[in-house]
């Protein structure tokens, strides 16, 4: 005779009970995903769901300053604004030790950019996921203009070498395309984190695993008190960057883009198919690489914004919301540094 119905249904809730207490009362890693796989899928799904929004919502524009003066720590999709205090660094390092995670970094030093790679990776060395598992990788067009910077435990460096390129627009916006080989050929299996950063830049601060998250973008900060209207997002509509007046969240910096490799993948071969549509148009996007980045944030939500601390400019004054400077892009001579106007 077979179970009734009622046994069956039973015995599955106390299976399913037993399975909680054993997660909850030991909370122990081995035991959780030995007794937990019902829960881990759970888990799996929250973390990895694409933040996706539909285009042409109508929605206030996000504030990252109250009326108060005081910051805003959450975007309106619940995502955490990373600001000085909203995070405890002894805390959060231990709980992301125990997770044994490399983090990739790419920098591009093409042309006099090279100029700017000793005290990027110098200051990196001081301030940037110390202790923890780093490889940048540089990409140059003249590999021996790569600095000597002596590097902590467990941070590495690979230099990759670049053909020239004599306009600058063609150097940012081809670090797309740089960074979908990168990860199909060897970040795929070599790291878990992805961060892509600007070189003319240094960092200040502690810039650490508080970064972390499956996507994350950086406010601009020349931007994040504008108003949505004004921001410099490409306007056109023949352009796949195309935003329109009425939306828009942040003004993302194209300096720094982070999260894990696989969805780092998807902004990059998304905004490389992008620019390549435009390319074939003979439309350059306003801002590059970054407007089309900026059109992915807001159809892709970011699940972790790093606030301006994250991104500075050095010739811009200090403001009473930015307590501290972590990385800032250096003051630099354009007509000196770049190949073109
Ligand atoms: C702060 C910020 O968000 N900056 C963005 C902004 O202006 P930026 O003025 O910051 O652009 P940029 O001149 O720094 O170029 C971006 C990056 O391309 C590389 N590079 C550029 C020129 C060159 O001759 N050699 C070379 O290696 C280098 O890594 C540099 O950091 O808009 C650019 C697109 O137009 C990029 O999206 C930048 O990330
Ligand atoms: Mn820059």
């Amino acid at each position: 005779m077979s179970d009734s119905p009622q046994v069956t249904h039973n015995l599955q809730l106390l299976l399913l009970t037993k399975t909680f207490f054993i997660y909850l009362d030991i909370n122990n890693n081995v035991v959780y995903k030995e007794q937990g796989h019902c829960l881990k899928t759970t888990k799996e799904h929250q973390e990895n769901s694409k933040l996706h929004s539909p285009q042409g919502l109508s929605y206030h524009q996000p504030s990252l300053v109250g009326p108060d003066g005081k910051v805003v720590s959450l975007t309106p999709w619940l995502a955490p604004v990373v600001w000085e205090g909203t995070f405890d660094p002894t805390l959060i390092d231990s709980i992301y030790k125990q997770q044994n995670i490399t983090i990739a970094t790419t920098v591009f030093a093409l042309g006099k950019y090279t100029q700017f790679l000793k005290d990027f990776l110098e200051s990196a060395e001081q301030n940037y996921f110390v202790g923890f598992r780093v490889h940048y990788y540089v990409f140059t067009d003249q590999p021996e203009q790569v600095p000597a910077v002596k590097l902590g435990a467990e941070h590495n460096l690979t230099v990759l070498k670049v053909a020239s390129s004599n306009r600058w627009q063609e150097i940012t916006l081809s670090r797309m395309e740089k960074l979908q080989k990168l990860i199909e050929t060897r970040l795929v299996n070599d790291a878990d984190y992805l961060f892509s950063l600007d070189v003319d830049t240094k960092f200040y601060g502690r810039w650490g695993v508080e970064t972390l998250g499956r996507l994350v973008g950086v406010i601009h900060p020349g931007y994040y008190q504008t108003s949505r209207e004004q921001y410099p997002y490409e306007r056109r509509p023949e352009s796949q960057a195309f935003i329109s007046y009425g939306e828009g969240d942040y003004y993302y910096g194209g300096a720094v883009i982070g999260g894990l490799v696989k969805d780092v993948y998807e902004v990059a071969k998304t905004c490389r198919e992008k620019l390549d549509i435009d390319a074939s148009k003979s439309i350059e996007a306003a801002w590059q690489e970054e407007s089309h980045l900026n059109k992915y944030f807001l159809y892709n939500k970011p699940s972790k914004v790093l606030s301006p601390e994250y991104l500075w400019q050095d010739f811009k004054p200090h403001t009473n919301e930015v307590k501290i400077i972590r990385f800032s892009q250096v003051i630099k001579n354009y007509a000196a540094v770049r190949p073109n106007p």
